[in-house]
């Protein structure tokens, strides 16, 4: 499949999709200007990607063309092979930060709280009158937090994945159009120079022995400063680099995942009560039951051949070209989860056993990972921020749900629009809000 660069730009998830159901479970191709991209779906292909040496298939290497850091990140120049140096940030995302939820949940819940209710009370309607918010706008402070530049709101108009769309789109004479498309990028030089700072005095206090032990900071930024590699010495400019390109390649994601998963709640009154009723255990594990429109990105899983490689079955992808597994349409395929386009929010509920808690057994939980269920990525490479991910989305959901009664803002057409191959919410789709009379607790374990 060849799509057009000019006329097909706005419809790259369903040519995708189109191409997929006509293979039939067989590799194919899309090639768009420049690069080649080889779509696998079978079990035995995942695996083998899994086990492809990382010189030889690689993630950091789609990553970088993807957000373009050179032009969006200060100059910074990203190393091709994922873990060279090892992968200190995967323990610092999977292990710290998740054991330290249970702590973190409550600061958390208060900012969701907090920027819910500026959204509100900056509406321009009375205050008898709903005010419109958006679901990324409500966690990306939650991000900022979490991350410790609490001084940085990025608004999704200033937002480094499109910029670096733009930059990977447009050919050297064109760079200037994207500058003023992206100002210059002037958010990602903000940040840049706020990590800047606060990397360099951080590392200039941990030589001080007076810093260490309680006056020591315990942040994501600290976490992922700490398991930077000792060997490979990294500079300012090193860490800064690592650390917006794991902000900047989590944060979009989770925001589209909230504003989806609000926009279905209240798209299914019926499914309202119960999704409370589940809050009130802080679970809400069951609910995820659009397997057809969880996935953000239709090519969740993507590795970059720096050398050739070539699949058991002969399939070989040459140097440069991508090997992408195109997980929206298997999960919209129901060969794979019956009735796959239809919405079910009780696809995955495990009802309760007479007598019994809500979760007497192991259900199936929003954070796992599997071959069939890719959301979080496959085999050896899986979303270390699964965890907080998942936590920050319940809480934003849980604080709509039990402290304001909303409807769905008025939406001509589809909810979603088509960029490439990524399909994000539309800047209409958003909740008409109104603060509850009564507002019921929720207890944050
Ligand atoms: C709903 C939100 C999210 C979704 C759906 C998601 C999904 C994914 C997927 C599918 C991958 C694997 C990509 C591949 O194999 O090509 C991945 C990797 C990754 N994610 Fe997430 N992610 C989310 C949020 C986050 C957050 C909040 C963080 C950080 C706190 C994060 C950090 C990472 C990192 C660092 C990797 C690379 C892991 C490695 O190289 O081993 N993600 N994510």
């Amino acid at each position: 499949l060849k799509p057009d660069l000019i006329s097909d730009v706005d419809k790259g998830g369903d040519l995708i999709n189109d191409a997929y159901l006509r293979a039939g479970g067989l590799p194919f191709e899309i090639s768009t200007p420049g690069k080649v991209h080889k779509m696998v779906t079978s079990r035995q292909h995942l695996s083998e990607i899994n086990h492809a040496p990382v010189h030889q298939l690689s993630l950091h290497a789609v990553a970088k063309e993807f957000l373009q850091p050179k032009y969006t990140m200060h100059g910074f120049e990203w190393k091709d092979i994922r873990g060279v140096e090892g992968t200190g940030f995967v323990r610092a995302l999977r292990h710290t930060l998740t054991n330290h939820l249970p702590n973190l949940m409550g600061c958390l819940r208060l900012l969701i709280a907090d920027e819910v209710s500026k959204g509100v009370k900056k509406s321009p309607a009375t205050t008898s009158e709903p005010c419109q918010i958006r679901g990324e706008k409500v966690q990306s402070k939650a991000d900022n937090f979490s991350w410790a530049t609490p001084s940085i709101a990025l608004s999704p108009s200033e937002s480094l994945s499109g910029a670096g769309e733009l930059f990977g789109l447009l050919r050297p004479g064109a760079l200037l159009v994207a500058r003023c498309a992206t100002k210059n990028h002037r958010a990602s030089l903000t940040f840049y120079k706020h990590l800047e700072g606060e990397v360099t005095r951080r590392i200039k206090n941990s030589n001080d022995d007076a810093y260490q032990g309680s006056s020591k900071q315990n942040d994501g930024l600290q976490w992922l400063i700490d398991t930077a590699p000792k060997r490979a010495a990294w500079s300012i400019d090193r860490i800064v680099g690592e650390v917006m390109g794991i902000w900047y390649g989590s944060v979009h994601t989770l925001g589209i995942g909230v504003t989806y998963a609000l926009h279905d709640i209240y798209s299914h009154p019926e499914c309202m009560d119960p999704v409370i009723r589940e809050l009130k255990t802080t679970n809400l594990d069951a609910f995820s039951g659009a397997p057809h429109e969880l996935p953000v990105l239709d090519t969740g899983i993507r590795r970059k051949a720096l050398e050739p490689f070539t699949f058991s079955d002969g399939l070989s992808v040459a140097r440069g070209e991508w090997v992408c597994v195109p997980h929206r349409s298997m999960m919209r395929d129901s060969r794979f989860f019956p009735d796959a386009l239809e919405f079910q929010p009780f696809r995955f509920y495990q009802p309760p056993k007479e007598g019994g808690q809500v979760f007497p057994d192991r259900g199936s939980f929003l954070t796992d990972a599997s071959d069939s269920w890719l959301v979080w990525g496959a085999g050896r490479i899986l979303c270390p921020g699964r965890f907080y991910a998942t936590a920050v989305q319940k809480l934003v959901v849980a604080q709509m749900l039990l402290g304001y009664d909303c409807e769905l803002a008025p939406l001509p057409g589809p909810r979603s629009m088509q960029w490439r191959s990524t399909i994000i919410p539309k800047p209409s789709v958003g909740l008409l809000v109104k603060e509850k009379r009564a507002r019921p607790d929720l207890h944050v374990e």
